[in-house]
């Protein structure tokens, strides 16, 4: 039931102490483990968007792993000048970092549902998050959507961010390609995936995502 990964090292090591579910919230078995949810698809493919209507409709923590590193980067933090240089490629900043942002963001927030926002990116991340932190996701949603669809998202962005250029775009798809659909091939195989049509508007995606959520009630 909390797929739980054997054989690893413990769980979350906060004294948060998170009921699984409405039966379960009213007794005394009450587990230390969050509810997390992986958020995954390609470059703007509307992850962050979508996260911010699931958090106001179900009460979930946003944790965006592109957020934390970019926070690494404006704080100035010893890994922030390596940060900078990846994100400006395109490329992972490797999993040790951003393992250790999540799990102290995690720790650090009284709330016990998450939404893990553009992670894991690589098999790499997916595996270092099941050793430290032993355990998996509840489930993983995935926006699937047209490159073409993303690219004109990203370039019309227009939040100043580094990595919203034509050139780091097209490296972003490639390593999306490449690095994290065999993550997203893991999870189906698992059963834990929910595929979502990433076209048309944002509320006709919503409605996608929204009775995902509603079922967890
Ligand atoms: N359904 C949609 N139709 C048109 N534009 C959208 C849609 N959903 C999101 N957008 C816009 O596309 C851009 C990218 O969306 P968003 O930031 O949510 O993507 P993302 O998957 O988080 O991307 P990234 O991985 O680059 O952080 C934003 O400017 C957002 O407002
Ligand atoms: N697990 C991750 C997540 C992100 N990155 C780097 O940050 C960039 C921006 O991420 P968004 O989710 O905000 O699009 C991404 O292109 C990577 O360079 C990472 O290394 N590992
Ligand atoms: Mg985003």
């Amino acid at each position: 039931m909390w797929r739980r990964v054997s054989s690893l090292s413990p769980l979350f090591s906060s004294s948060k102490s998170c009921p699984r579910n409405q039966a379960e919230s009213g007794v005394s078995d009450r587990r230390r483990i969050p509810f997390v949810t992986f958020v995954l698809g390609g470059p703007g493919s509307g992850k962050g968007t979508q996260c911010t209507r699931i958090v106001e409709n179900f009460g979930f923590t946003h944790l965006s792993a592109g957020d934390l590193l970019r926070h690494e980067i404006s704080s100035n933090t010893e890994n922030g000048s390596m940060i900078l240089n990846t994100i400006k490629e395109g490329k992972i900043v490797p999993s040790e970092v951003t393992v250790k942002l999540i799990q102290k963001a995690i720790e650090s927030s009284e709330n016990c549902r998450f939404l893990i926002d553009g992670f894991p990116r690589t098999e790499e991340n997916r595996i270092a998050y099941e050793r430290v932190t032993g355990s998996e996701p509840d489930i993983v949603l995935f926006f699937d959507c047209p490159e073409e669809e993303m690219v004109k998202r990203v370039l019309n962005r227009n939040q100043g961010r580094i990595d919203d250029n034509l050139d780091t775009v097209k490296e972003r798809l490639k390593v999306f390609t490449k690095l994290n659909l065999p993550v997203i091939e893991h999870y189906s195989k698992k059963g834990k995936l929910y595929k979502i049509d990433g076209t048309g508007s944002e509320d006709e995606i919503y409605e996608r995502v929204r009775p995902v959520f509603a079922a967890l009630r």
